[in-house]
């Protein structure tokens, strides 16, 4: 089943937009990983074990696990979310964007080493450089469009032809690129006015929106400005609000009530 189908499906079935984000920091891990070369492997598991039911996806973001030579723990716990969330979409949020030549290596190792349904894409190099992912139609490609961050106008907010370099992406994204049907993009939740810009030119496109939780973004607000016309639309990810959202033994059932509140705290808005 391509990703874009299997999110469709997993916003109806389990009546969810919360994606579980997972980036691993061992110092914020509790005590009992102390001890264990297994750490990162084994509290996310156990976070994606706990959350599975308010997810819509699983977004592991690959620095976290690349920075503490954690690859392999990466490769088994999306192999571990296949095995036992088979309806759950894994993004891989990695970002990646060079040349095709190269591009097509970063496909490869999103797609094919890793066993991603889906992963984030730069678009600044443009079409062409995006293409080895998008060419994988039953794969999403993820595209940076308004980032969350606190600079993200410095660039993405210029003005190109009269409007800002964002938009240009999320056009060029619904109009030209998507010849698959496979592409979503990337808006902070920190944004809502100019998520309520992307949705009007891009339909019912799926959004991935980092930043409510430990960034701030007020979920309410995410979905009244961006669900699509069917209330659905949206995968509003949270990390560390998840993960660190309590340190002691009971971490994975305080996940779990981190992720059903935000998906409470969003559905009353769809
Ligand atoms: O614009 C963006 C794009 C990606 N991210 C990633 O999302 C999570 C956010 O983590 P929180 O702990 O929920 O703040 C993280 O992996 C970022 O790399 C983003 O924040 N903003």
């Amino acid at each position: 089943m391509s990703f874009m189908t299997a999110l469709r499906e997993r916003w109806q079935t389990a009546n969810t937009l919360v994606c579980v984000g997972l980036d691993p920091e061992p110092a914020k891990f509790p005590a009992r990983f102390a001890n264990d070369p297994d750490s990162v492997f084994a509290f996310c598991r156990d976070i994606a074990d706990a959350t599975a039911d308010y997810a819509c996806a699983f977004k592991p973001q690959i620095a976290h696990f690349a920075a503490l030579g954690a690859e392999n723990a990466l490769e088994r716990l999306i192999a571990h979310i296949k095995s036992n969330h088979p309806a759950i979409p894994v993004i891989l949020d990695s970002k990646r964007g060079d040349i095709g030549s190269t591009a097509q290596h970063y496909a490869t190792e999103a797609f094919d080493r890793y066993g991603a349904d889906a992963v984030t894409a730069n678009p600044y190099l443009g079409h062409d450089a995006l293409q080895p992912f998008l060419d994988r139609a039953d794969r999403g490609v993820i595209i940076l469009c308004r980032t969350s961050n606190p600079g993200a106008g410095e660039l993405q907010d210029l003005l190109v032809a009269g409007r800002p370099l964002y938009q240009h992406v999320a056009e060029k994204a619904a109009v030209e690129w998507n010849s698959n049907g496979n592409i979503a993009l990337v808006v902070g939740a920190t944004w809502p006015e100019q998520l309520a810009d992307v949705r009007a030119l891009v339909k019912d496109m799926p959004l991935l929106v980092p930043g409510v939780g430990a960034q701030g973004g007020n979920a309410a607000a995410v979905v009244s400005n961006a669900k699509s016309a069917d209330g659905t639309g949206l995968m509003i990810s949270s990390s560390r609000a998840v993960l660190y959202a309590s340190h002691g033994d009971d971490y994975a059932e305080a996940a779990a009530t981190a992720a059903r509140a935000l998906r409470d705290a969003i559905n009353p808005h769809r």
